[in-house]
């Protein structure tokens, strides 16, 4: 469980985060979305207790990390996959951590073998490819077998079969009971891993909500084809509800209700189908006044 109370943090003029409150529940993935520069690293760094609050607290469990007894089994996070020596292979550099933790190097392998680098564990890390070192850092993250995760936007990069792999081995940890906190900037990528949605703007809470909510919070309305498409049109205005797209798509209504009226008046429907914005509409539309830069240059306020 994370808990994120009244957080603030500022470096000189710049707030980072900004009176940020959430929490983060076991046996769920939690996504962790904002634009560039929203806060997102900022806050998993006060959750580790990398950085110190202005303001507020970011707890482990209901501690603070520095009062965590045995941290490494409590929490175990990548914040940034290329912090590894080039020069030392993937097992020497989890050998050393797990030595400075007093974990059995038995426990080293087993997390080798988790997240598939066991054919090159001997070969120096900086051979690897991006991907070989976000599964090294996933090794890394578990050596302790903690009861949280969290990851810095670990499929930055890697190829879409490597994103379907972090995808299915994140939600694996979320049904083994931990909790798992995720960060992206892209909606695209949380669309099919994340349960929980946490998003940030400008260091501000913008949404705490499910993928599932976000996405029936956003629906458009109903597209209905029917052989009397003016009859059922004009059946649908007068009943409140606004009709468009050549009297095809009909805002703010259920796919129930367009039925039950059509079929009050014995008109015929073909097709009725529920259309929703899409999850990266609805992102685009919540953070909008939040975005740093845009593609056509700095925000203009
Ligand atoms: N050590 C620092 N010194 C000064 N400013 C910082 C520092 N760390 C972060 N910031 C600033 O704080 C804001 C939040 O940065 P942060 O890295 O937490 O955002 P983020 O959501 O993780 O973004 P990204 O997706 O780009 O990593 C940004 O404006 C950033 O420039």
């Amino acid at each position: 469980m994370l808990q994120i109370r009244s957080l603030s943090k500022r470096y000189g003029s710049t707030v980072a985060v900004d009176d940020l409150s959430f929490e983060v529940k076991p046996g769920r993935v939690t996504g962790f979305l904002g634009p560039n520069g929203a806060g997102k690293s900022t806050t998993m760094r006060m959750l580790l207790g990398l950085d110190r609050p202005t303001a507020g607290e970011a707890l482990v469990n209901g501690r603070h990390y520095a009062e965590l007894r045995r941290p490494i089994h409590e929490v175990g996070a990548l914040l940034d996959a290329n912090a590894v020596h080039p020069g030392r292979n993937a097992y020497d550099h989890l050998s050393w951590q797990a030595a400075s933790n007093h974990i059995d190097r038995r426990r080293v392998v087993t997390c080798i073998e988790q997240v598939g680098l066991a054919g090159v564990a001997r070969k120096p890390v900086g051979e690897f490819s991006l991907g070989m070192k976000q599964w090294l850092g996933i090794a890394g993250a578990l050596l302790g077998d903690p009861g949280v995760l969290m990851f810095d936007e670990p499929v930055n990069g890697l190829d879409p079969e490597g994103v379907r792999w972090i995808r299915e081995l994140l939600k694996g940890f979320a049904n083994e009971g931990r909790t798992v906190l995720l960060s992206s900037h892209l909606m695209s990528e949380m669309a099919q891993t994340a349960d929980d949605l946490v998003i940030l703007g400008r260091g501000r809470l913008v949404a705490e909500t499910t993928v599932q909510d976000l996405a029936d919070r956003f629906v458009q309305g109903v597209f209905v084809r029917s052989p009397r498409p003016g009859e059922l049109a004009q059946l649908l205005r007068s009943a409140g509800y606004e009709v468009d797209d050549g009297d095809s798509l009909v805002r703010g209504a259920t796919a129930e209700e367009v039925g039950d009226l059509a079929a009050g008046q014995g008109i015929p429907i073909h097709q009725l189908v529920t259309r929703s914005a899409s999850l990266e509409d609805a992102y685009l539309e919540l953070t909008a006044d939040s975005v740093e830069y845009r593609a056509g240059g700095p925000s203009d306020d």
